[in-house]
Order: structure tokens, then sequence, then C-alpha cells
């Protein structure tokens, strides 16, 4: 689990500093971190309308798509997936 975010994660960064033509995380970014913040908002919206009336299929991509936004959150922020999972792990009982 943590290879392909951690592979997703470098796949971002690069697009971020490389901003090829096609890409939609350059375009994102490109808007600034309010834009992008905002379609973490919207992501995570869905998420919970799929959860609550739109079935597992539906659920599990909605996530996968919040997923994404967050990490061009992250990238921008210049916080890394390591980061991340040191305080989930800080949290363990
Ligand atoms: N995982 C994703 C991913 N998940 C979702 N999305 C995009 O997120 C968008 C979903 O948001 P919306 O439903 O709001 O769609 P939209 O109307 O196009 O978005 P807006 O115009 O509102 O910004 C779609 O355009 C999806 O294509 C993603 N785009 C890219 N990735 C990953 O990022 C990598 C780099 O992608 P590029 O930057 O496009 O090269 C890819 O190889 C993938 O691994």
């Amino acid at each position: 689990m943590t290879e392909v975010l951690d592979e997703l994660y470098s796949v971002i960064v690069d697009r971020i500093k490389r901003k090829p033509q096609g890409s939609y995380t350059a375009e994102i970014a490109s808007k600034g971190k309010g834009y992008v913040a905002r379609k973490v908002g919207e992501e995570a919206v869905e998420t919970i309308v799929a959860s609550l009336s739109e079935g597992k299929e539906r659920f599990i991509s909605e996530s996968a798509d919040l997923i994404y936004h967050l990490w061009v959150l992250m990238a921008i922020e210049g916080v890394t997936p390591e980061e991340l999972y040191e305080e989930l792990r800080r949290r363990m009982k």
C-alpha cells in the first residue's frame, strides 16, 4: 500500500516540477494552494455522498480521487508521505 502511495507522490512531485503538457497535476498546482485545497474539499464531499448513497465501486473511486488530491496538496506543502506515516505510527496504540 505505501509503495503505491510513495510512487504516486514521486510522480506528483515530478509533474509539479517539470510541468509537462497535458498533466492534470501540473494544471491544478499552477492554480495555487487555495485551488487544490478546495479540490480536496470537493472530493471529500463526493466521497461522503458515494458512501451514503452510491455503492462500493463509487466509494472506492471517490476515495482514490480524494487521496490523489490530498497528495497533490501535500506536495505543495512540502510534506512527504514518510512524515504522514510517522504521524500515523506515533498515534498507534
Ligand atoms: N491519481 C490520479 C488522479 N485521480 C484523479 N485524477 C483527476 O482528477 C480529476 C477529478 O476531479 P473532478 O471530478 O473534479 O474532474 P474535473 O472536472 O476534470 O476537475 P476540475 O476541472 O474541477 O479541476 C479528473 O480529471 C481525474 O483525471 C487524477 N489525475 C492523476 N492521477 C495520478 O497522477 C499521475 C500524473 O497525472 P498527470 O498529472 O495528469 O500526468 C497519474 O499517472 C496518476 O497516477
